[in-house]
């Protein structure tokens, strides 16, 4: 895939390291927590959604989750104590969640007036005021650009030129929230954000579905026998290839790194043989003109974004919640079904099941001095259900579904988008 370098202020990975250097120091809005606690891991990670296993199956937690658990339990233990410290009874901190908590919370605010981290500091709404910044993949233009705005209507869209990026722009503090593409409903899983939820810590927070409407785009007064060439994002790509055919155009295709990188592009290159595939939006952006709109191959043609954040929400039973986990397995028979049943006995539905290659240990052998060595290929199972962690009957299906993992991890527990269903132009 060809890659464009977006001439626009879109973050890259030096970029990021450089901005991390220069502010290499407390950010001054928020104190910083040091926490050590000992508590029911189990019980904990399931109440927050993050449980965990190990080799040996027991439901533990990476030091990640635990400092985004210890986030969220110092938030109530602060308000807590500082209760007790104005009541006279600093004592023994109580119990909070239902865990015994003994700390060393060292909390160092920063601005002169000390104030307990609330859960709202860790909730969605921007931090103190402050315009809540979220990363997305591509440039101004982009779809993902689009679904930032619908997750966060004021937000602050940072545009990271690779998906890993913006994982890394959330990690570093730059950006405190993510919104990457996980599926679209002609072209399929974007394989590529499954796997780097697994290699990074950051928590699935909520879900924005997106009509993408695309256009093919080109430089003013050129003409569709004058192409020879349409560049876009795969994904745009794969969901327009039989209205491009149907175009009569006789051209090649090719992808790059986003749908508005491929507008910018032509419009900076000055190439008159080219089109792209990009939203009426990024034709305003860079001065193109729409030769073809709704070129998708569906008119329903919509994607989902998950938004990524570095703690966990507090899951909740009062709205429809949607929870991901990943899970892998290395011994036993029929595992994906016993695993698929933990969750249709207890009427809970399914609505997504992703299998990528496990990248640590892509196949396995059995050798059989009769017949042979079977080759077996090795992989992670993301699945999406319709359940809240707070819902008993979610915490006793993954209860289940640890007895027969070797891994399971909660990616994240949060609403799901009901927003009103209106396939109208969403660039
Ligand atoms: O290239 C863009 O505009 C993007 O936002 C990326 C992306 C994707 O990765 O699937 C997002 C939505 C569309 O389905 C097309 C492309």
């Amino acid at each position: 895939m060809q890659s464009l370098t977006p001439s626009s202020s879109g973050i890259n990975l030096k970029s990021l390291i450089r901005t991390k250097i220069q502010s290499n120091r407390v950010n001054p809005n928020r104190p910083v927590i040091r926490c050590v606690y000992r508590f029911d891991a189990a019980n904990a990670a399931v109440n927050t959604g993050t449980a965990n296993s190990n080799s040996a199956g027991h439901v533990g937690g990476s030091r990640a989750d635990w400092q985004s658990s210890c986030a969220i339990l110092a938030s109530k233990v602060v308000s807590q104590q500082q209760n007790a410290e104005k009541s006279g009874g600093a004592g023994n901190i109580t119990a909070v969640n239902g865990h015994k908590a003994t700390m060393d919370l060292d909390l160092v605010p920063i601005d002169n007036q000390p104030k307990p981290l609330t859960i709202t500091d860790l909730s969605p709404a921007p931090m103190h005021g402050a315009q809540l910044r979220v990363a997305y993949q591509g440039v101004p233009g982009a779809y993902s650009e689009a679904a930032a705005g619908k997750a966060y209507p004021k937000c602050e869209a940072i545009p990271c030129d690779q998906f890993e990026v913006a994982f890394q722009a959330v990690e570093l503090w730059i950006a405190d929230r993510a919104v990457l593409p996980v599926e679209n409903s002609l072209g399929g899983s974007i394989h590529r954000n499954y796997d780097l939820l697994l290699r990074h810590r950051l928590h699935i927070v909520g879900e924005v579905q997106l009509p993408v409407h695309h256009c093919l785009l080109a430089l003013p007064g050129v003409r569709k026998e004058y192409l020879n060439r349409v560049i876009s994002h795969p994904q745009a790509l794969a969901q327009c290839e039989l209205t491009l055919t149907k175009l009569g155009l006789n051209v090649t295709r090719e992808a790059v790194d986003d749908t508005a990188g491929a507008a910018e592009y032509i419009a900076s290159n000055n190439l008159r043989d080219t089109a792209a595939i990009a939203s009426a939006r990024a034709a305003d952006l860079y001065g193109l003109q729409i030769l073809a709109e709704g070129i998708q191959d569906d008119s329903s043609n919509v994607t989902r974004f998950v938004m990524l954040a570095r703690e966990p929400i507090i899951p909740r039973t009062d709205r429809p919640f949607k929870t991901s986990i990943v899970f892998a397995h290395d011994k036993g028979t029929s595992v994906l079904f016993k695993v698929l049943s933990a969750f249709a006995f207890r009427n809970i539905s399914l609505t997504k099941i992703e299998s990528r290659p496990h990248r640590n240990r892509p196949i396995r052998l059995v050798d059989d001095e009769n017949v042979g060595t079977a080759k077996h290929f090795e992989y992670m199972f993301y699945v999406d259900f319709e359940a809240s962690m707070a819902d008993v009957r979610a915490q006793n299906a993954l209860a289940e579904v640890q007895e027969f993992t070797s891994f399971l991890r909660v990616l994240g527990s949060y609403p799901m988008d009901m927003t009103p269903w209106c396939p109208s132009r969403e660039d």
